[in-house]
């Protein structure tokens, strides 16, 4: 066997994304020699055991890091400053601490003060996931063909970039390093702002008067069905995203709201050619995705 990237890897958070790179390391122990999971949930850790995806678990992060040569963190994005102040001081000298959180900027201010000189801080967003959470949620193939995207910090080092590059590489996913600035925004378009959209259309559907709230259940074997799967995803992360990305979330909510208002008023003055130009432009991004093997 060639020799592993890492010995020792702690997944701090093994739900949906730390499972699935936990599983991922089962598969190919070219990864990691070692893998540790730490959960402060105690039903979290004893499904861990069960499932048996890790070789050692914990429920104190703390006592999870010793003598890692990496550690993830696969927790909601609120959670990441706290964690990253308790653990880091019992991390080994030269240990890279990475991250796999939907935003950056706030993740990284969050983390940052805590990062010793010691320590190498490469934050990293995987672009995969499902609308299910918990470690049952995982599986190994979850980043097979996908991007992660890395925002290294002025601090970063360019061999702990290289070394995360090497890791998600073997998870299956192609790499692409972004300013973290720019990482937020493109996010805001491409996935939060959907989840928002699809939390409030349900939102929207289910404060309608009896009777049409239940013909949605009826008939929302359509169009709204795609909406449901995406607004079942998990309350606190998505609580998280959205408090911790709020100024390019909400940028990119009021530009979509112009582009709504001009399609209401395309409709209502019937402009033909203009709603017919934009669902050519939403068909033109579906075909891309297709020829891009970016859709499962
Ligand atoms: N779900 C997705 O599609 C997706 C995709 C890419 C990145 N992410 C990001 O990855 C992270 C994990 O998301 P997920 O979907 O795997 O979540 P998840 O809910 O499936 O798992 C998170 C786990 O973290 C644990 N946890 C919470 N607070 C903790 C703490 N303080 N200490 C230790 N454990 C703690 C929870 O008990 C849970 O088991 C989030 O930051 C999220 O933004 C999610
Ligand atoms: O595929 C889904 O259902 C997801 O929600 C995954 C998804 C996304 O919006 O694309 C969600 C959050 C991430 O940070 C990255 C990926």
């Amino acid at each position: 066997m060639n020799t592993p990237i890492f010995n020792r890897v702690v997944v701090i958070g093994p739900g949906l994304i730390g499972s699935s790179i936990l599983r991922r390391i089962q598969k190919d122990r070219s990864i990691a020699l070692y893998t540790v999971a730490a959960d402060t949930n105690p039903q979290v850790c004893e499904r861990v055991r069960e499932l048996a995806i890790a070789d050692e678990v914990y429920q104190d992060p703390v006592q999870s890091v010793k003598d890692a040569d990496c550690v993830v963190l696969a927790i909601p994005v609120g959670a990441m400053g706290e964690v990253a102040k308790n653990i880091i001081p019992h991390m080994k000298k030269g240990a890279i601490l990475t991250d796999t959180g939907s935003t950056k900027e706030s993740v990284i201010k969050a983390i940052e003060p805590y990062v010793t000189s010691d320590i190498v801080f490469v934050p990293a967003h995987p672009m995969a996931g499902t609308e299910f959470s918990g470690p049952d949620a995982g599986f190994e193939s979850l980043f097979e063909n996908r991007w992660c995207l890395i925002t290294p910090t002025p601090h970063t080092t360019q061999a702990g970039i290289d070394k995360i590059t090497k890791f998600w590489q073997a998870m299956g996913t192609n790499i692409r390093i972004l300013d973290i600035k720019h990482h937020d925004k493109v996010c805001a378009i491409v996935s939060h702002l959907p989840h928002l959209i699809a939390f409030t259309i349900c939102n929207t559907a289910d404060s309608l008067e009896d009777e049409a709230r239940s013909e949605v259940l009826d008939y929302a074997a359509s169009g709204f069905r795609d909406f449901t799967r995406v607004a079942s995803s998990d309350p606190t992360m998505w609580r998280d995203v959205f408090l911790n990305n709020r100024e390019a979330i909400l940028e990119m909510l009021a530009r979509f709201t112009e582009d709504a208002q001009a399609m209401a008023k395309a409709i209502r003055w019937k402009d033909e050619d203009y709603i017919t130009q934009t669902i050519q432009k939403g068909r033109r991004i579906r075909k891309s995705l297709i020829d891009n093997k970016q859709l499962q």
